[in-house]
């Protein structure tokens, strides 16, 4: 998908909502494990009844591989499912050298037919180039996390520098490639980093996850975050998938998904009128 095509979707649908599909055989609703493929099953209910409010989808990998060869083809099931006009996230925080990045290219671009593909930067510009070699497709790199632990590296200054470890991230991955192609992870959870991020890369998209389950607030990372063409894609995996878990989880997950587009809505009303 390009970046226009992005900014059309999220004009016309009113949402730039995407819906994390972190799904637990623990945590779906027990009628569907009679299902043949449970994990399927719930993944399509759940695109079904979110698609009226969501641009984009993010399936955990980390959710599928734990499944081992079963879990790998509910995921190919569910990508197979997907409607052609929503945005996919592969989110594999993958990265690697450069050979072996050719390779979950390969996996996620040509085999599962992903629209994108979370990176960690940590082993520099030959371990995301390869990401960059495809038409439409993006590469999402990871800059200020959501978790606690971000702290550990991700804010420490650089020595003789007033700039923090993942400021120096954005500012020298930006330069590898440009905002057709790459975006960058920011916590819904430290909205005030966005200001910092916003002055390194106004126009590069921004994939922000942290709101519902982790208690980020949408209206300060629509604050900080925005820029002059929304510029970002917000995700909620447990808060929108998991808001129930009887035989009416599909139409809470669309109540929740609904509730959050419509937040969404009047913060585009208010910045772009
Ligand atoms: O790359 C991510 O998507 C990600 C980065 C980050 O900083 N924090 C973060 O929570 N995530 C992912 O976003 C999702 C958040 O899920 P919920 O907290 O249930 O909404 C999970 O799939 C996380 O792995």
């Amino acid at each position: 998908m390009t970046r226009q095509q992005l900014f059309d979707k999220i004009k016309e649908k009113e949402s730039f909502l995407c819906v994390g599909l972190d799904t637990d055989l623990e945590k779906i609703p027990k009628h569907l494990l009679a299902a043949e493929d449970p994990i399927f099953e719930f993944n399509k209910q759940i695109i079904d009844a979110t698609y009226p409010y969501a641009i984009a989808y993010k399936p955990n990998l980390a959710f599928y591989e734990a499944l081992g060869s079963r879990g790998l083809a509910s995921l190919e099931k569910t990508m197979e499912y997907m409607p052609d006009d929503v945005f996919t996230i592969a989110d594999a925080k993958r990265g690697d050298i450069g050979n072996t990045s050719n390779m979950y290219a390969k996996a996620f671009f040509e085999n599962m037919n992903f629209d994108s593909v979370t990176v960690t930067p940590y082993m520099g510009e030959d371990s995301v180039t390869p990401y960059l070699n495809y038409s439409r497709k993006w590469v999402i790199l990871l800059a200020a996390t959501s978790n606690s632990g971000s702290f550990d590296f991700q804010e420490v200054l650089i020595e003789n520098s007033s700039e923090k470890l993942y400021e120096r991230v954005i500012r020298t991955s930006a330069t590898w490639s440009n905002p057709n192609n790459m975006m960058y992870v920011v916590g819904a959870t430290r909205p005030e980093s966005l200001v910092g991020v916003r002055a390194l890369v106004p126009d590069h998209f921004l994939l922000i996850p942290g709101v519902g389950a982790q208690g980020g607030s949408l209206s300060q990372v629509c604050k900080y975050g925005m820029n002059r063409q929304c510029g970002l894609i917000v995700n909620s995996s447990r808060g929108i998938i998991y808001a129930g878990n009887g035989e009416d989880f599909a139409q809470k997950a669309a109540k929740a998904a609904q509730e959050v587009q419509v937040q969404m809505a009047a913060e585009l009303q208010k910045h772009f009128g």
